[in-house]
């Protein structure tokens, strides 16, 4: 159904088209204006002279008429000017018929448009619903959680500013996100974002995911294509760090007693503070000794307090390690939290751990502060020692927290007795381990005390737990490699005829009384700098 309405001599006329074969004219007085030229042209030739009579006729009231059957006799005067125009009109309709399909058209654009935007808007309040939601959650877990894990767990749990830290199973990680950026908050992990904590100082980089010689975004590593379940390529990715602000300050850790290692300091903290205008902090009694050679050591920063050492990560975009495995382990027990990015250089006797040829300083810490470079995200396990709630004369706290990057030991120590260990997975009773002890390890920690009894060498980027024996009486107890996402639970029998000691990272000893036990789960992954 076409319609149109044009001003002739002050008349308004609508015209309606109801079909190729039926036109109507209604006079009307409605004072709605949608002239074309050829319309114009068409009303004026339709109407011309007998517009008066039109007027006179009409009086405010509609007239209609059809052409096919022709006007009645009242209507004579405007009959011959109709079949006179009856071709015009024709073309008219077609013109009409035009501009009804564009206007369907726009309408229809419109419609999408509009759709779109809906849709939109509806994803956006799903999003900010979806945050405000994690937000609760995130606030009234910590608020249940105790002290001691606020100020341990928490601390690592939150995806804070620019540390690499993820939480949970690596699967997080193989998520279609091709990059994660410092200074956004990622979703993978809700109810672990609970703020953002950046300190000002720090720079910004993303870490992406390389993959090798394949960089097409379809590459999948599982297929289920017709109902069957298949690989298609292998994983070959790799985290690259990629800055996207230079990196400003760093913290130097250094083994001590060692006047090598100190000699080496020294000279680093010129070169970063004269050439790269870095900001450089070391430990307190490292200061110390650097203020005791020079006064210009005054510039070095330090953490005087706990909770400015708790605070560093937020202050530092890199970790510099001087010694071995050791100092590296020390430097990642200094952080109860996140870990910066860590370039660790050997100046120890073994150096697993620790790439970086120190000779080379200058050009490693170029080459890692410019970027883009490679990452080896590593695990630490969480472990707490859970006090028997059943046993009042234990005076010990009720939980103690540790956090390890190698392994967490459990043995009989200076106790002639097989130790006796009672081993749950998931709360699921898994073995009684009977022997000298036992090391639940992370594959960074497969290489040191679980590689020396008898555990596989694991390389960090598999996610797992390794379960060793040491020194079994069974022989039917074989090492174990457990997904990380478990949580073990080691027990000390109540009938066990001695107590257990536990180390971590072959420090901290701890007494495990019977009726003690050490929980562990795999929470974090930290980052390590890697050539
Ligand atoms: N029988 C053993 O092999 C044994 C016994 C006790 C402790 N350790 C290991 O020593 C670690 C503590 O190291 P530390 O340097 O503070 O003590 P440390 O100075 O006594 O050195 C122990 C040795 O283990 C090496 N090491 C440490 N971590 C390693 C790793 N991840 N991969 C390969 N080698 C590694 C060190 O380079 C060093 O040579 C513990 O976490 C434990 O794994 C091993
Ligand atoms: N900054 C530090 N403060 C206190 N102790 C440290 C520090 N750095 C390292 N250590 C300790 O010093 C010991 C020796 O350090 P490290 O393991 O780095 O040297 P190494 O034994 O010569 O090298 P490697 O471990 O490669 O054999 C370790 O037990 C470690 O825990």
């Amino acid at each position: 159904m076409g319609s149109l309405q044009v001003l002739s001599q002050g008349l308004i006329v609508q015209m309606d088209l109801s079909s190729s074969k039926a036109v109507e004219l209604r006079l009307v007085k409605s004072p709605i204006i949608l002239p074309s030229s050829r319309a114009s042209s068409i009303s004026r030739q339709a109407l011309g002279s007998q517009a008066e009579s039109a007027r006179s006729i009409s009086q405010g009231t509609s007239r209609q008429f059809n052409v096919e059957r022709g006007p009645s006799s009242n209507d004579s005067l405007l009959e011959t000017s109709v079949v006179n125009s009856n071709i015009d009109l024709v073309d008219f309709s077609d013109a009409l018929q035009m501009v009804e399909k564009s206007l369907k058209e726009v309408a229809e654009i419109k419609a999408q448009a509009l759709a779109e935007a809906a849709e939109w808007k509806r994803k956006y309040e799903m999003e900010h619903l979806q945050c405000l939601h994690l937000e609760n959650c995130a606030n009234s877990s910590s608020s249940q959680k105790l002290p001691e894990i606020k100020n341990m767990a928490n601390e690592v749990l939150e995806l804070s500013a620019a540390d690499v830290t993820t939480t949970g199973q690596q699967s997080s990680q193989s998520n279609n996100k091709q990059f994660i950026r410092s200074h956004s908050s990622s979703l993978e992990n809700p109810g672990t974002l609970p703020e953002m904590k950046f300190g000002p100082e720090k720079a910004m980089f993303k870490l992406v995911w390389s993959h090798g010689l394949h960089q097409s975004d379809e590459q999948r590593i599982v297929s289920v294509e017709f109902g069957n379940i298949s690989t298609e390529v292998q994983s070959n990715k790799q985290i690259l760090l990629v800055w996207e602000t230079p990196p400003k300050s760093v913290v130097i850790i250094t083994k001590p007693n060692a006047p090598t290692v100190q000699k080496l300091c020294k000279e680093m903290i010129k070169w970063l503070r004269d050439e790269k205008a870095m900001k450089v902090y070391t430990e307190p009694i490292v200061k110390e000794e650097l203020l005791k050679e020079s006064l210009y050591f005054s510039c070095v920063q330090t953490c005087e307090t706990d909770q400015e050492l708790l605070e560093l990560h937020n202050k530092v975009d890199l970790v510099i390690t001087l010694g071995g495995d050791g100092t590296l382990i020390w430097a990642a027990s200094m952080f109860k939290g996140p870990i910066p990015p860590v370039v660790a250089f050997s100046m120890g006797s073994l150096g697993f751990m620790t790439q970086f040829q120190s000779d080379h300083y200058r050009e490693c810490l170029q080459t890692v502060m410019r970027g883009p470079v490679f990452i080896t995200l590593r695990h630490r396990l969480v472990c707490q020692i859970v006090r028997d709630p059943q046993n009042m004369e234990d005076g010990g706290p009720e939980v103690e927290h540790y956090l390890v990057l190698n392994e967490v030991s459990i043995g009989r120590g200076l106790s002639p007795y097989l130790s006796n260990l009672e081993c749950y997975c998931d709360g699921l009773f898994l073995t009684s381990v009977q022997g000298d002890g036992l090391i639940l390890s992370t594959p960074s920690g497969s290489t040191a005390y679980s590689l020396a009894a008898g555990g596989s060498m694991v390389h960090p980027q598999v996610p797992g737990i390794l379960f060793t024996p040491i020194c079994p009486h069974s022989l039917s107890f074989r090492p174990l490699l457990l997904p990380e996402s478990v949580t073990l639970k080691v027990q000390v029998p109540k009938n066990s005829r001695d107590q257990a000691w536990a180390s971590f990272d072959g420090k901290s000893r701890q007494q495990l009384s019977k009726g003690r036990s050490v929980r562990l789960f795999n929470l974090t992954v930290k980052s390590c700098c890697c050539a």
